[in-house]
């Protein structure tokens, strides 16, 4: 193995660290080796996208001296991954020049992590992107029909990282989204109406600035035509080079960063074509009640162990909304926790 790993892309090779801290710790039964170099010297960065075990890295953001850098791997990562959205500490020749290769030899501590487990198609767990803050959840009114149970998944994928979920309703030229949304009426849950032939491009890109948005959603939804009127020059579609990363081409499974210009201000636009599902395997139900604080503070009185189903005993969310506690806003936000409870069990 050379220093640095030739991943194919962002999504190869992934392993949380929680599953690397679990590993045992095998120092105990080998030498010593000599003690790492510090790089103190080390230059910050912010991973912007993987290609075939080259990272796109910006440095100085919105500084005098900003850069986009070509970076690979250090060996001393090991098995730690480095995604989309990390920041970063890089050595080397990190002028950006034509030609340079750095090399990437820590990653900072994530804000969040947005991950999907193994399922059907995948036996490994993979991390999706570092540091996002929110997620666009892209869907259509209509052609193709709009999916609770869909919407449902990508909100608990949301809730379990700790990103502020935002639903983004495309199409609505073709049918009326309203009563689609009568599901999501319980959840704090930010609603962008959008259609092509009026796009509401400030409403968004209000959303947006000072932000790093994920955005999500299923083949033929509209999100390159959202992220190309957002982006002008980013054509996701045909993949001209992107000026940001300076990249040419990204396979469709690349994650790739796209800087949001406003006159509101900036922001991220992360895109990430290649995944179209969540598995939902690791996540913990605390993160889902989390993201209903109302109804977490009363779950505090709940048995312990209780999953606030319908059918958990002497759930205190459970009663409260049958006692008349909480309106006809609590009923429904119970109903929509219980709903993303299921996604999931
Ligand atoms: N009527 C209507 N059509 C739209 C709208 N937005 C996008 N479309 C059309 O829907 C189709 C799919 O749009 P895309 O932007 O390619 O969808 P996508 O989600 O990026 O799909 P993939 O490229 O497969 O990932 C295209 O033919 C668009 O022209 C809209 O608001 N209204
Ligand atoms: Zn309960």
């Amino acid at each position: 193995m050379t220093w640095w790993d030739a991943d194919e892309d962002d999504d190869e090779d992934e392993f949380d660290e929680s599953s690397v801290r679990v590993r045992p710790n095998r120092r105990g039964s080998r030498p010593r080796t000599k003690v790492r170099p510090e790089h103190a010297d080390a230059v910050e960065g912010v991973v912007l996208g993987v290609d075939r075990g080259r990272y796109s890295v910006l440095v100085d953001e919105n500084g005098g001296d900003e850069r986009t850098i070509t970076a690979a791997r250090a060996s001393e990562l090991r098995r730690k991954s480095v995604v989309t959205g990390d920041h970063v500490d890089l050595v080397g020749d990190t002028t950006g020049d034509a030609g340079t290769l750095s090399r990437i030899v820590r990653v900072r501590e994530r804000t969040t992590l947005l991950r999907r487990s193994a399922d059907d198609t995948d036996e490994v767990e993979r991390v999706i992107v570092a540091n996002a803050d929110q997620m666009l959840i892209v869907v259509a009114a209509a052609n193709p029909e709009p999916r609770i149970r869909l919407v449902d998944r990508y909100l608990v994928a949301a809730f379990d990282a700790r990103i502020q979920p935002i639903l983004c309703l495309t199409k609505t030229d073709l049918a009326d989204p309203s009563e689609f949304l009568e599901n999501f009426a319980g959840l704090d849950l930010p609603v962008i109406r959008s259609r092509s032939d009026k796009m509401p491009i400030d409403v968004i890109t209000a959303e947006l600035v000072d932000h790093r948005t994920v955005f999500v959603g299923h083949s033929g939804v509209g999100k390159s035509t959202l992220v190309n009127a957002l982006v002008p020059g980013a054509d996701r579609a045909t993949g001209v080079v992107n000026t940001v990363t300076g990249r040419g081409r990204h396979t469709s499974s690349s994650t790739v960063s796209l800087r949001l210009e406003s006159p509101a201000g900036r922001g991220w636009v992360i895109d990430t074509p290649g995944v179209r599902s969540f598995g939902l395997g690791h996540v913990d139900p605390a993160n889902i009640l989390g993201a209903f604080s109302d109804l977490a503070r009363i779950a505090e009185r709940c048995p312990r162990g209780c999953t606030h189903l319908p059918d958990a005993p002497d759930c205190a969310i459970v009663e409260a909304v049958q006692a008349g506690d909480l309106g006809d806003t609590g009923r429904a936000r119970l109903d929509s926790l219980q709903r993303l409870l299921e996604t999931f069990r």
